[in-house]
Order: C-alpha cells, then sequence, then structure tokens
C-alpha cells in the first residue's frame, strides 16, 4: 500500500476507535436536518478522554450545536461537572437541550446560553473553568483562544476542534480569511510561554493547548 493511502487508512482505523451509540447518531441526524456540521467520532473520543483529565469540572463551549461534543465531554467528565455551552443558533440549542435530558450522564449538568460567543464570553469568570472547547466558526478565533486561556485554571485545558478547517490549511496556496485565522492561532498559542501545545490530525484536525500550572 502506498505511504499516504496507509497514512489515510490509520486515520480511518484511528476515528472507529470508539463505537457510537444510538443517542450520538440520532444527534448526528438531527444536525444533518438542521445544516450544521458535527464532530468526527474521533473527535468526540478525545474530547471525553480530555475532559476525563483532572477530571474536567468546569467545562466551557463554545459553539455547543446539537450538543454532541458537549454530551461527549459531559461522559469523561467530573461528576459534579458543569458545561457552559453558547450557541448563537436557537434551534441547534432546543435539540442540544433534549439530547442532554436524554443522557443520564449530562441531565441537570448543563447550562445552555443562546447568544454570540463573543458577547457571552467576557461575562466569565477568570480562571474558573478546567476545559474550554472551541468548536464554533473561526470569525473571532483569536479572541475566542484569548478568552479560553483567560477562563482556564492552570493546567486547564484549551481545545479547538476542525483546526485544520476540513484539509484546507495544509495547502500553502488556501489563503482564505477563515484558513488564515486558523493558522495564526496555530502559531500564537504554539509561541505562547504560558501554554504548551499539540496540533491532531483526529477529525479534521484538533489542537490542544494546555495552560502550564508552573512559572
Ligand atoms: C460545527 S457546529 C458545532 C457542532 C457541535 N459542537 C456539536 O457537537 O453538535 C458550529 C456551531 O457554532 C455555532 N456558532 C457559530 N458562530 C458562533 C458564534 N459567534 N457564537 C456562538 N455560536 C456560534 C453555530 O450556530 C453552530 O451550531
Amino acid at each position: 500500500m502506498p505511504a499516504q493511502n496507509a497514512k489515510h487508512a490509520s486515520w480511518a482505523y484511528a476515528e472507529e476507535h470508539l463505537p457510537e451509540d444510538e443517542l450520538f447518531a440520532e444527534a448526528r441526524q438531527a444536525a444533518v436536518d438542521l445544516g450544521v456540521p458535527s464532530p468526527s467520532e474521533g473527535t468526540l473520543a478525545l474530547l471525553t478522554t480530555l475532559a476525563a483529565i483532572g477530571p474536567a469540572r468546569g467545562i466551557v463551549e463554545i459553539g455547543t450545536g446539537v450538543g454532541l461534543s458537549g454530551t461527549a465531554l459531559l461522559r469523561g467528565a467530573a461528576k459534579d461537572a458543569v458545561l457552559t455551552g453558547i450557541d448563537a443558533d436557537s434551534d441547534a440549542v432546543s435539540i442540544a437541550r433534549r439530547l442532554f435530558r436524554s443522557e443520564p450522564i449530562a441531565a441537570a449538568k448543563t447550562r445552555l446560553i443562546t447568544g454570540k460567543a463573543t458577547e457571552v464570553l467576557p461575562r466569565l469568570t477568570t480562571a474558573g473553568y478546567d476545559l474550554v472547547h472551541i468548536g464554533a466558526g473561526v470569525d473571532e478565533m483569536e479572541f475566542y483562544a484569548q478568552q479560553g486561556l483567560r477562563l482556564l485554571k492552570p493546567a486547564g485545558i484549551l481545545v479547538i476542534s476542525d483546526a485544520l478547517a476540513g484539509d484546507r490549511v495544509v495547502k500553502p496556496a488556501v489563503r482564505d480569511p477563515e484558513v488564515q485565522a486558523l493558522r495564526a492561532v496555530e502559531r500564537s498559542l504554539r509561541e505562547d510561554q504560558r501554554t504548551v501545545t499539540s496540533l491532531l490530525p483526529t477529525g479534521t484536525g484538533v489542537l490542544v493547548a494546555v495552560k502550564q500550572s508552573r512559572q
């Protein structure tokens, strides 16, 4: 098998590492009907794993959509965790609310806010959270990332999903504003003395930055 094909086969194999349950399959269909993109299976498994570190108690999510990623985060988080989910689309928020109600782990652990992340984030408590997931469009990506670092406690985890915008970030000829914003945020987090980072090929790319606790 040529190296490129083998690499793709490994990526696909890793994506299917954790089989999805019926609840997620239904939520995926609701997302398709609404026209909201969903995180990949591998991305959801990674979110559950990252939330299990600590485990996370305070979680903020930008772009909760129909609630797949929020549910994945709560499956790994502490029993008394609270997820503050922000989404500008009220239809998506209604579906997320239903999903959280059908998921025993997520019941009563979510605070959903319908609104623009640029307006909601500044109102949240500095150093009050263990994990921030940025799963929304990239119109204000640098602002979201800086707000994320402000919200995190030391050793908190910042996760940006769809960090490779499909496969567009890796193509030098692609220079549209969305791709440029993702390249810029990758560089700024990598160069930020407060963080250690890793860019993973999971799903459509996941950038993970941990806010260092040592000075
Ligand atoms: C890729 S979808 C998120 C999917 C979601 N994580 C899930 O698991 O279902 C992106 C979501 O971000 C929301 N969004 C986009 N820009 C936003 C903004 N500025 N503030 C809040 N939400 C935003 C969209 O309404 C959409 O639901």
